[in-house]
């Protein structure tokens, strides 16, 4: 395959706009590893999206690849219809990653106004300082904050000007509850102004309360794409919760049809399965007499990991099947 990292030659290929993002079978390998993997991928205009992913699906790397900090081996990706490169040189994304020094010795004033300055449509430094909600701090050096705080301040960087784009890779670690909460009702405001926001989380109640699309990222693949209800639908899974009497024997529970999970605590038994009238069925047909039996749907967080463990089970691609 021809390496096509990027391309302006989208003009005209769909009717409307140009999708925010596009990512046309983008791999992105590490050596033997395997990152980002014939990834396909659109974002539009307004939408507010989580990507979700185990530890090592890909997330950074594909927010990297996003932000033209990577170039893919393969495949093709456009923001706005021209190179990442273009997009932010025309001011058109801000991004708030995880990693990257903040220049200690300076004031949290004189590095937003750097970033305004530096903006081709920056905003008012005391604007940007209000809407970060850290104008109190804003003669504090920036060596001498809490980790919240320069989650508030990289925040500020990337809302630094006018951007159509929000790049934020786990912008909320750090934060406290209330902090947390703050920083998403000025993330509402973003949107609400018209802005596409695309997020990176660990944290599930962030994508199910926040997020209008839920991309569930695994193996550098999209594995779920939809809305938090249709994440938690299309995993298929559900919650079961009983109690037995007699003494509880882990693996002949291990062996029942359609397990994803299992918890065993006292004489409770919690589980998860693919198929919860199969997975009771056994359960009797083991010999066992479970009470307080309670089936019930899963939240986003059950659903993911029914998701990705489903996945596991299953190879990837035809050359794992054939190993
Ligand atoms: N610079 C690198 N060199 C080698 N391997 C890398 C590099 N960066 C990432 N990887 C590997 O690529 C895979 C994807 O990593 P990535 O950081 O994109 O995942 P992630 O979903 O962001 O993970 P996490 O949630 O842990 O941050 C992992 O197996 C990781 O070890």
């Amino acid at each position: 395959m021809t390496t096509t990292a990027t391309t302006t030659a989208v003009a005209g290929h769909r009717a409307g706009p140009a999708p925010v993002v596009s990512f046309q079978k983008v791999s992105k390998s590490y050596g033997a590893v395997r990152a980002v993997d014939d990834l396909n991928l659109e974002l539009h205009p307004g939408e507010t999206v989580a990507l979700l992913g185990p530890n090592g699906a890909g997330k950074s790397s594909t927010l990297d690849l996003l932000l033209g900090l990577r170039t893919p081996d393969s495949g093709t990706l456009t923001l706005f219809g021209t190179t990442p490169q273009q997009a932010i040189a025309q001011g058109k994304v801000g991004a708030m990653l995880q990693s990257g020094g903040l220049m200690d010795g300076v004031k949290v004033r004189e590095l937003v106004r750097l970033a305004s300055d530096l903006h081709p449509r920056g905003y008012p430094v005391d604007q940007i300082l209000a809407t970060a909600g850290i104008t109190e701090i804003g003669d504090r050096l920036i060596g001498k904050l809490s980790g919240g705080q320069e989650q508030r301040v990289r925040f500020a960087l990337a809302t630094a000007g006018a951007n159509d784009l929000i790049v934020l890779d786990e912008p909320t670690t750090g934060m406290d509850v209330s902090a947390r909460q703050t920083f998403w009702g000025t993330m509402r405001e973003q949107v609400q102004q018209g802005r596409t926001v695309l997020f990176a989380t660990h944290y599930l109640e962030e994508a199910d309360e926040i997020a209008d699309r839920v991309i569930v990222l695994h193996r550098g693949r999209v594995l779920a794409d939809g809305t938090a209800a249709e994440i938690k639908a299309r995993a298929g899974a559900r919650r079961v919760t009983f109690d037995l009497d007699e003494p509880i024997d882990r693996s002949a529970l291990h062996g029942l049809p359609f397990l994803t999970a299992l918890e065993i605590s006292g004489h409770t038994v919690r589980i998860q399965s693919q198929n919860a009238d199969a997975t009771v069925h056994a359960l009797y047909g083991l010999g066992l007499y479970p009470h307080n039996l309670e089936v019930s749907g899963l939240g986003l967080e059950q659903a993911f990991i029914a998701l990705t463990t489903a996945s596991d089970a299953t190879p990837a691609t035809a050359e794992e099947a054939a190993r």
